[in-house]
């Protein structure tokens, strides 16, 4: 299997509590980005120490109370699954504070991490905070909601985006990279994708490829995989009858999102529609 890819493995961290995927330095080439999912039961509280690194909590399925042991807010999360398709809130939390999640209901959540050392507030980012974009033409349509984009000045590393992509669609299409820290033409961002599936049986293809080819993966993804990209070009394909979700989150030395395209395919952009 692929380097690339991290299939969801639960374990039970203790009663009510599931880590269904932890990519950490250790197990993943990246550097910049940390990225967890938990399941918690109802009434399961998940707590954690950050030390030097930042973390974006995101209510993806399910309500649950979240402090940082100063500011508390309660009930957040609007949705029971990722594909009632409205945005949901989230929560940032700075380094060296801790935070505890205790589950309202039947939870699944995302902890977005990356190295940070200046201290910010904690911030609630509601739902309708997000910023909504529908992206695209033809069958490169996609519907966008920005958690925690580079012009909210809320964290210091940490970008954090749910992206929707209809059946026989492609997203992150035409492909494009951040791999250079080269503004302002391009910045360096490792990248997450975590990834769902409606109905859930669904895949989607994912290619991770570099310009010489010396990275050029094609990987087969199900519902709940999560895919690395730690540099290059990283396109989307959304088979016939299925919808996809993702969450990315990017961290790298610059918080500014300044995507490269791929010169071969960039041409699909400048068709009259
Ligand atoms: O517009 C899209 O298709 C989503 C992508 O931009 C995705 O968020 C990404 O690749 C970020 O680098």
């Amino acid at each position: 299997m692929s380097q690339l890819l991290q299939k969801p493995k639960e374990s039970e961290l203790s009663q009510g509590i599931k880590i269904v995927h932890e990519v950490t330095q250790e197990n993943s080439p990246l550097k910049y980005v940390e990225f967890k999912i938990v399941d918690l039961a109802p009434g399961a509280k998940y707590e954690e120490t950050l030390g030097k690194k930042e973390c974006c909590i995101v209510a993806l399925a399910g309500k649950m109370n979240v402090t940082d042991k100063e500011q508390t807010f309660n009930n957040i999360g609007t949705r029971d699954s990722v594909f009632d398709k409205i945005p949901t809130d989230s929560v940032y939390v700075s380094n060296d504070r801790s935070f505890e999640i205790e589950a309202v209901s039947q939870a699944r959540i995302a902890l977005c991490y990356s190295p940070s050392e200046k201290q910010l507030p904690t911030k609630l980012i509601k739902a309708s905070d997000n910023g909504i974009e529908n992206r695209g033409t033809r069958n490169n349509k996609r519907l966008v909601h920005n958690i925690l984009p580079d012009s909210d000045p809320s964290a210091n590393s940490l970008l954090v985006v749910e992206v929707y992509t209809e059946s026989a669609n492609w997203s992150s299409y035409p492909p494009h990279k951040h791999d250079r820290d080269h503004l302002p033409e391009e910045s360096f961002l490792e990248e997450t994708y975590y990834h769902e599936l409606n109905p859930r049986q669904g895949f989607v293809f994912q290619r991770v490829y570099t310009d010489d080819r010396s990275l050029d993966e094609t990987m087969t993804v199900e519902n709940g995989d999560v895919v690395l990209v730690p540099e290059g070009y990283h396109p989307v394909g959304v088979p016939e009858g299925y919808t996809s979700y993702y969450l990315n989150v990017m961290a790298g030395p610059k918080r500014i999102w300044k995507f490269h395209n791929d010169p071969d395919h960039e041409w699909i952009l400048e068709r009259k529609s």
